[in-house]
């Protein structure tokens, strides 16, 4: 398929688009969403203009374009298809073009739009540029969140797209933590795209078609389904809860909070110097498939569970407190309690933006579930983010005994592409 085939838009007489075949469907959603309160975001422009806090109708379409990416900051949309990939060519101009085409791609499926000539209508001859599968979708909410991992920049000591000295200090190799069991086929990747939608068809169909417009440049290294979002961007939300049946996500960054978001979340002008000028207005995202010994965590009493978190169950209230959002008194909590250990106050004010999912790949072969958190965070510094973080739950977390970090991964995440002449990596490759 020609790079022409897989970005124009479809030539008049040529293939219905998504919105297309929704017709005054799609339009009605189009329109409820505006009427529902989503206003203000629906005349808005960048990725960024859908904030957290603004209504989301579940079949509507978040714009593509902006100053960040959207997906981190977005309210979170109930499903996940994660994919990190292996670049294969050696080529830096047909990753080049590469990204190009998945940018248009991105646009496009993000606004229900198919890929390219759309999925049917073509030649006969020659296969569809669109797989087929969204056709009739709304869009679902759908985000694209492209990022790039260590290994772009150098690998086996080859700095192989003359990006080496580009490499931000901030993209570290993340070091061991105690307790760590991972898996080096769900672990690492050159490249990732986090698809993020209120229908999982969507984000899978995302997924599917980016990989097969990169066919012999890049392959699927590893992916992850995801479903019940364990973390909430939306603090006036209902808090959602994990496959341990506590609300997840209760004290997190909202994407409306931007004084937050700049402290904690995006890489600031002030960070990005030099050859990491190309980062400003980025963030970067720790990725951890967290598997759940949900068998044992079953059998243990509703007391324990409590002590673990160092909240209750049913409300989600810190300990000794009554209700959900009320602030929590640390010293009231087991040393041990993730929630303490966790805390800002605990880590010199350090927080991360969680927008994790849950996951349930069957089973092991030993009658236990393969579930658990793909763990997802957004920082501006994973150095001063989810690394102490992390090496302090690690040693000392109560909840250890009842989960094991199996898949692992970080990726620097660009900043937004600002218009339809911008595409993903555009200022790494200039
Ligand atoms: C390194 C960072 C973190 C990992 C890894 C992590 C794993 C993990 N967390 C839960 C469940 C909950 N986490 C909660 C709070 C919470 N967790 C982290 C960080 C990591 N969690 C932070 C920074 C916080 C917020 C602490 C605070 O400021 O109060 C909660 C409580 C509700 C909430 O605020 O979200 C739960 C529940 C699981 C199950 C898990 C690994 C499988
Ligand atoms: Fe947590």
């Amino acid at each position: 398929m020609s790079q022409d085939e897989t970005t124009t838009d479809a030539p008049a007489g040529r293939a219905p688009s998504r919105r297309a075949l929704l017709g005054w469907g799609g339009a009605g959603l189009a329109l409820g969403a505006v009427a529902a309160g989503g206003t203000a975001a629906a005349l808005r422009t960048g990725s960024d203009a859908q904030p957290a806090g603004a209504d989301a109708t579940s079949g509507s379409a978040v714009p593509f374009h902006g100053r960040h990416q959207a997906g981190i900051a977005t309210a979170v949309q109930d499903r996940l298809h994660f994919a990190s990939f292996d670049v294969t060519t050696d080529d830096r101009d047909e990753l080049i073009a590469l990204l190009k085409d998945w940018t248009k791609a991105a646009a496009r499926m993000t606004a229900g739009d198919a890929v390219g000539g759309g999925a049917v209508g073509g030649p006969a001859e020659a296969p569809p540029d669109d797989t087929g599968e969204a056709l009739g979708l709304p869009p679902s909410r759908l985000t694209l969140t492209f990022g790039v991992g260590p290994t772009l920049f150098e690998k086996d000591g080859k700095d192989r797209f003359g990006l080496k000295k580009r490499r931000p200090e901030a993209l570290i190799d993340l070091p061991k933590f105690s307790g760590d069991n991972l898996d080096s086929t769900r672990s690492g990747g050159d490249l990732c795209v986090q698809a993020c939608a209120d229908d999982p068809q969507v984000a899978v169909h995302a997924i599917r078609n980016l990989a097969r417009i990169g066919f012999g440049k890049i392959a699927i290294r590893w992916s992850q389904l995801g479903f019940g979002k364990t973390s909430s961007t939306t603090p006036d939300a209902q808090t959602p809860r994990n496959m341990m049946g506590f609300k997840d996500g209760t004290h997190n960054i909202a994407g409306t909070d931007n004084a937050a978001l700049d402290q904690h979340v995006w890489v600031g002008e002030k960070d990005a110097k030099g050859d990491e000028r190309w980062m400003a207005g980025g963030s970067y995202l720790v990725a951890r498939r967290i598997r759940m010994h949900i068998e044992t965590w079953d059998r243990t009493s509703l007391k324990e569970q409590e002590d673990v978190f160092g909240r209750d169950k049913a409300e989600g209230a810190p300990v000794g407190r009554k209700h959900e959002r009320d602030t929590p008194h640390l010293k009231s909590m087991l040393p041990t309690a993730h929630v303490r250990l966790a805390h800002p106050d605990s880590n010199g004010g350090v927080r991360i933006l969680r927008r994790g999912y849950s996951f349930t790949d069957g089973t092991d072969g030993l009658g236990r579930l393969d579930a658990g958190l793909f763990f997802l965070a957004y920082q501006r510094d994973v150095r001063h983010g989810f690394v102490p973080l992390q090496q302090k739950l690690a040693a000392n977390d109560a909840l250890n005994e009842y989960i094991q970090h199996v898949g692992s991964a970080v990726f620097a995440i660009p900043p937004g592409v600002r218009g339809a002449d911008d595409w993903w990596g555009r200022e790494l490759f200039a």
